[in-house]
Parts: structure tokens; C-alpha cells; sequence
């Protein structure tokens, strides 16, 4: 399968803090490819190289196939991190404006509906909702009908509801065969969205691949879950997170029999399957936030 992007060595260094250390990866076309990690990691850090905003301190990045250069931003779309609105526009009038801007835009109603922003076009900026201000970004992003769309933590700070909503709308974009590169923070959203993830830490990836080869590769059937209060100690191999015993188990009817036998109350106990937040628990020794 053709790459969209391939990246070796990547790093970038801010006088002796060195916020991207040596990462190579490779999007596939099609795909949504998502760079995961902490507050801090370097994720912004990467997507801003890629995005061509900042210059690498080493390193090589490839675009559609090609050692990434000016004219090949015209197949990019950006949604940044922060983008200031202009007061006193409405929707309408701030999507029409940056409309004019290309030759070849995406059709301005297809535009709307693909962005959910039909409810929306009349209200000004400033009056704007979190989750409805990022679907204006997004089609803000999507406005050159590019071939690959770079999402940089869209979803922060919105409501459970309104992140739903959002992914549907990444799925569509997906639907219609455009690359993306998502940073999240969020765990659950690369599992829901992601066909291939890079996890950072501390400048460097250290897992990538599926969601789902990830996990297979690193956990082994459930996590049987037990509160902390039920007990002061559980014998057999288990890790302390979230307030609660995990046991990670293949044979999940033995471990609660063990529980049983231990003495140990049930009460608020949970069964799981293993996700990528405990995988980042596991390879990193620390939660993903706090
Ligand atoms: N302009 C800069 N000058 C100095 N250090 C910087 C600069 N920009 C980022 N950093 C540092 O580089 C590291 C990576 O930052 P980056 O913003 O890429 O992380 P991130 O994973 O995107 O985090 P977040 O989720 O908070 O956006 C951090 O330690 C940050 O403080």
C-alpha cells in the first residue's frame, strides 16, 4: 500500500530540551493514523513538523511519496490546536471566506453537510459551543478538499456527546478515502477511530502498530478488577491502578474462584477487556493522565 507519509529520524530540539527524539513512522493511505501520548510527549511537536509549520532539527519527511516540499501542501488540510475566529462573522461568512481563497475548493454544500454545520451557518463566532466551534475548524481544514487532513487534538475539551459527535464526522471524512493524522490524548478515540497508532512518551514512540495487534501483542485475555477497599492484599501477579487490584488473566473463572477462596469481597468488581490505556499503564509504569 502507498504511504502518504514516512518519516525517519525525526527530531527536533529546543535549545537542550529535546522534544522529539528520532521517531520514524509511516502513514498508510486511507488510514486514520493516530499520534498518542501525555500532556507533553511531543505530539504537537510532530504534527507541526509534518505539517511543515516547523522545521526539523534532523530527520526526513516524505508526503505522497515525494520528500515533502511547498507545492505538496496543497493536498494538506489543518486543523491546529488553536485557531482564532474572527468576531462579528457567522459561520456562513467565515467558511465562504476561506471558500474563496482555492481554485479548486470542496463544494460549499457538501462542505456544510459533511461538517454538520447546516444548524449553524447563521450564528456568529462568538456564540459558538465548543463542539461547534471545531466542526467549523474541520471544515475550515477540509475547505482544499485535501487528499490528508492533520487533526490535532480536536476533541479536547468537549463533552462526551460532542466528542460522539465529532468522530462520526472523522469517519465520514475517512468514508471518503482522505488520509488523516489524529493526535489525542485520548485513548478510547484512537481505539474507536484509529487503524494505526503511534504511542509517545517523552519525545519517543514506544509502541506502535493497530489498536488492536497492540493489545494482542501485550495483554493475554481479560482484567479482572477489584477495589482497593475490599482488601489489603490479593496473592498472584496483579498491578494497583485507578483505585483498584487489576489481574490480568486468561482464565478469568480460576481468578475469581482464587478471589473466593482469598476471602476477598467481590462487591464493585469488573471484568474488562484490556485497552490501550492500560497498555500505556503497562509499557510506561505511569497513567496517561495524572
Ligand atoms: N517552543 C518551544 N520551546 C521550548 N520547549 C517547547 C516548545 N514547544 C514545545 N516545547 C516542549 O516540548 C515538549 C513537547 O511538547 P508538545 O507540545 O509537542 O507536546 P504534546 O504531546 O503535543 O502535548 P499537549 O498534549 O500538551 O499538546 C514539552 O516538554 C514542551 O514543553
Amino acid at each position: 500500500m502507498t504511504n502518504v507519509i514516512s518519516v525517519e529520524n525525526l527530531t527536533k530540539n529546543y535549545g537542550s530540551k529535546t522534544a522529539v527524539n528520532g521517531i520514524s513512522f509511516s502513514v498508510a493511505q486511507g488510514d486514520c493514523f493516530g499520534l498518542l501520548g501525555p500532556n507533553g510527549a511531543g505530539k504537537t511537536t510532530t504534527i507541526e513538523m509534518l505539517e511543515g509549520v516547523l522545521n526539523p532539527s534532523q530527520g526526513k519527511i516524505s508526503l505522497f511519496g515525494e520528500p515533502a516540499n511547498k507545492s505538496l501542501y496543497k493536498r494538506v488540510g489543518i486543523q491546529f490546536q488553536n485557531t482564532a475566529l474572527q468576531d462579528y462573522l457567522t459561520v456562513i461568512e467565515t467558511v465562504k471566506l476561506f471558500h474563496a481563497l482555492y481554485e479548486q475548493p470542496m463544494p460549499l454544500d457538501e462542505l456544510i453537510q459533511l461538517c454538520a454545520l447546516e444548524d449553524i451557518l447563521q450564528q456568529d463566532a462568538r456564540t459558538l459551543s465548543g463542539g461547534q466551534r471545531q466542526r467549523l475548524l474541520l471544515a475550515l481544514a477540509l475547505v482544499n478538499s485535501p487528499d490528508l487532513v492533520f487533526l490535532d487534538e480536536p476533541t479536547t475539551g468537549l463533552d462526551p456527546q460532542a466528542r460522539r459527535n465529532f468522530w462520526s464526522l472523522i469517519e465520514a471524512i475517512k468514508a471518503q478515502g482522505r488520509s488523516i493524522v489524529l493526535t489525542t490524548h485520548y485513548m478510547d478515540e484512537a481505539q474507536v477511530l484509529c487503524d494505526d497508532i503511534a504511542i509517545m512518551d517523552q519525545g519517543q514512540i514506544i509502541a506502535s502498530g493497530s489498536p488492536e495487534a497492540l493489545l494482542a501483542d501485550h495483554f493475554n485475555g481479560a482484567v479482572v478488577c477489584i477495589p482497593l477497599e475490599n482488601t489489603n492484599d490479593i496473592s498472584g501477579a496483579h498491578s494497583i491502578a485507578n483505585g483498584r487490584y487489576e489481574i490480568e488473566t486468561e482464565q478469568v473463572d480460576e481468578t475469581i474462584q482464587s478471589l473466593i477462596q482469598q476471602n476477598i469481597s467481590l462487591e464493585g468488581m469488573q471484568v474488562k477487556r484490556p485497552t490501550l490505556e492500560d497498555l500505556f499503564l503497562k509499557l510506561t509504569g505511569h497513567a496517561l493522565r495524572g
